[in-house]
């Protein structure tokens, strides 16, 4: 497997550059021209896809699925603003607690 260095952080630049670049030629493009809902909507059908791949044990479906899923993310988070080392930050913040410990210090649903 070679990776190169490629990072997430090196394609929240790539799709930083296409969502901007109103190429016709660019999926992303596309995707944030129609809209946050739209794109929202793909990322959740990708997650289906997801589900689907891992629960038929093809670990080659699944690690595709896992790169759309990733890519769509970064195209929704892009479109709402929030950049990826918010996401890290936050990820990171949770490591000084179990996961559990964390679920418990949330605030309960109301209702
Ligand atoms: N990683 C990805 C990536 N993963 C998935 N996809 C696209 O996501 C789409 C999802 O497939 P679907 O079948 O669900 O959707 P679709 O039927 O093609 O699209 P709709 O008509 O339903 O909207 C496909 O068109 C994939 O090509 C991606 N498109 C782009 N990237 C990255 O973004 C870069 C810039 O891409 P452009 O913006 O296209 O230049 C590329 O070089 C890649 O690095």
């Amino acid at each position: 497997m070679s990776t190169h260095g490629f990072t997430l952080t090196s394609l929240e630049r790539i799709v930083a550059q296409r969502a901007a670049s109103g190429d016709d030629g660019s999926y992303t493009a596309k995707l944030v021209a129609r809209g946050t809902l739209y794109a929202a909507r793909k990322l959740g059908e990708e997650a289906v896809e997801l589900v689907v791949a891992a629960i038929a044990e093809d670990e080659a479906a699944l690690t595709g699925e896992a790169a759309d899923l990733l890519y769509h993310l970064l195209v929704v988070l892009r479109l709402r603003d929030v950049p990826l080392s918010a996401v890290l930050a936050e990820l990171e913040r949770r490591t000084a607690q179990t996961g559990l410990q964390e679920k418990a210090s949330r605030v309960p649903d109301a209702g």
